[in-house]
C-alpha cells in the first residue's frame, strides 16, 4: 500500500531529516512539502544534500495544502501547529515534531511555554515502558495525532526509565547534564552561531531548572513509574553538528549490584530493535549513533558515591525527531516498524 505524504516546515533541519529519511520508505510517498520564508523555493536550493527530491517546490504552509493527505509530518516552530491541524480531516495522521501537544499538565505547560496550552495527543515514544511493564507503543496502534518528544527529554527518559520503574534508585535527587549540537536548536538559530563562537567552546545554557523538557522528563518518568521525582537537568552546548551524550545520575538503592541493574535494562529494552545496551565498561558515543535511529546506553555504579551512573547517546535529528516520528508513524499505520529507519549511523 503507498500513504500520500506531506512535509511541513520541509526547510528546517528536522524537516530536512525527515525527507532523507522518508525518501527510502517503502510504503510512503512524500507529495507535498512545505515552508514560511522559503516557501516557492525549489526544495534541493534548501537542501542541496537530497538529491532525490528533483525539481519538488516548497509550498506555503496551509490547512489547504496539507490536507488529501494520508500523513502529514510537521516540523515547525513550537505554537504553529494547532489551528493547522484543526482544519486537518481527523482521519489524517498527523505526526507533530514541535513540544505542542507533548505535556499532560496544563501547569506544566504554563510554567515553561509562552501561549496557550493545546492539549495532549499520543507522545511518540514506542520504547517508553510504562507503569505496568507496558510500552508506549500500544497506545501508538489506533492514534491519528502523535507529539513527537523532544530530543533530550528522549535520551534521558529511556536512560532513566527502566530504573526508576524498578525501583533501583531514588526519587529525589536525579541529576542530568548533556553535551548537545547546536542542530538540535533548529536551522535558524543555527546559522547565526558562528564558528568563532561554537567551535573551542562548551556553553551551558538553560542550565539552572529552567530548561523546558524538564517537566517533559518527569511527565515520562512519572508514566514509567507512578512516581514524582526532582530531577535537574542541564544541558551544554558543544561543537558538533549533531548529537546528544546524557550522563544521568541518581541514587542506588541498598544491595542492587552491576548484574541486578543489567537485568532490569535487558528486561526493557533487550527486544528493542532501536536501543543498543552496551557491555559492560564500553561507553556511547555520539559518532557512533548520528545518522541512526539507535539510542546507545551504558550503565555502571558509582561504590563509593553510592550513585547509579547511565548515560545514553542518540543523534538529535534521527531518533531525536524525525526518526521517532517515522517509528510512531509506522505503528500507527500498522505497517513495519522499523520501514525507513537506518540502524546503522555513518562514520566518521
Ligand atoms: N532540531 C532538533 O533536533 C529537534 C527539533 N524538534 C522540533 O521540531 C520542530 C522543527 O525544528 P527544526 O527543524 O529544528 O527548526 P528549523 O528552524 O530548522 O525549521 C523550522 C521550519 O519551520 C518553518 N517556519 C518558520 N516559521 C514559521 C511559521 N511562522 N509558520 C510556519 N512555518 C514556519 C521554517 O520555514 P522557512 O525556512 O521557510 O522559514 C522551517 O521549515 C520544532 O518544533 C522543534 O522544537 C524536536 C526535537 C529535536
Ligand atoms: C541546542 C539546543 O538548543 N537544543 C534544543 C533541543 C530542542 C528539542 O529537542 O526539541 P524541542 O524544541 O522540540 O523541545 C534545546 O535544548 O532546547
Amino acid at each position: 500500500m503507498t500513504f500520500s505524504v506531506a512535509v511541513a516546515g520541509a526547510s528546517g533541519y528536522g524537516g530536512g531529516e525527515l525527507l532523507r529519511l522518508l525518501a527510502t520508505h517503502p510504503e510512503f510517498e512524500v507529495r507535498t512539502v512545505t515552508a514560511h520564508s522559503q516557501a516557492g523555493e525549489r526544495l534541493r536550493s534548501v537542501h542541496p544534500h537530497l538529491a532525490s527530491y528533483g525539481d519538488l517546490v516548497l509550498e506555503q504552509t496551509t490547512p489547504e495544502v496539507l490536507a488529501g493527505h494520508d500523513v502529514v509530518f510537521l516540523a515547525l516552530p513550537h505554537g504553529k501547529s494547532g489551528a493547522l491541524t484543526e482544519a486537518l480531516p481527523a482521519d489524517t495522521l498527523v505526526i507533530d515534531a514541535g513540544a505542542d501537544h507533548r505535556l499532560e499538565r496544563e501547569q506544566d505547560w504554563t510554567d515553561y511555554y509562552p501561549g496557550d496550552w493545546a492539549g495532549t495527543w499520543t507522545y511518540g515514544m514506542p520504547e517508553l515502558i510504562l507503569e505496568d511493564g507496558g510500552k508506549q507503543r500500544r497506545n501508538l496502534t489506533d492514534t491519528r495525532r502523535i507529539a513527537v518528544p523532544g530530543c533530550n527529554a528522549t535520551a534521558v527518559t529511556l536512560a532513566l526509565a527502566p530504573a526508576l520503574r524498578a525501583g533501583i534508585i531514588g526519587t529525589d535527587d536525579i541529576s542530568t547534564v548533556l553535551a548537545v549540537g547546536p542542530s538540535g536548536a533548529g536551522k535558524k538559530a543555527s546559522v547565526s552561531m558562528l564558528a568563532s563562537e561554537l567551535l573551542g567552546n562548551a556553553a551551558p545554557y538553560n542550565a539552572f531548572g529552567g530548561h523546558r523538557h524538564n517537566p517533559e522528563i518527569r511527565q515520562n518518568l512519572r508514566n514509567a513509574s507512578g512516581k514524582d521525582v526532582r530531577l535537574s537537568f542541564s544541558p551544554v552546548l558543544v561543537p558538533m553538528a549533531r548529537g546528544i551524550l546524557a550522563t544521568s545520575t541518581a541514587s542506588i538503592a541498598e544491595g542492587v549490584d552491576l548484574a541486578k541493574v543489567r537485568e532490569v535494562f535487558e528486561d526493557a529494552y533487550g527486544d528493542e530493535t532501536f536501543i543498543e545496551l552496551m557491555e559492560d565498561g564500553a561507553y556511547p558515543r555520539t559518532a557512533d549513533v548520528n545518522g541512526s535511529n539507535r539510542t546507545q546506553i551504558a550503565f555502571g555504579i558509582d561504590e563509593r558515591a553510592g550513585r547509579l551512573i547511565v548515560i545514553s547517546a542518540l543523534d538529535n535529528l534521527g531518533k531525536g525527531t524525525a526518526g521517532a516520528a517515522i517509528q510512531s508513524a509506522n505503528i500507527a499505520l500498522g505497517i513495519e516498524e522499523s520501514h525507513s529507519l537506518p540502524i546503522n549511523g555513518v562514520a566518521p
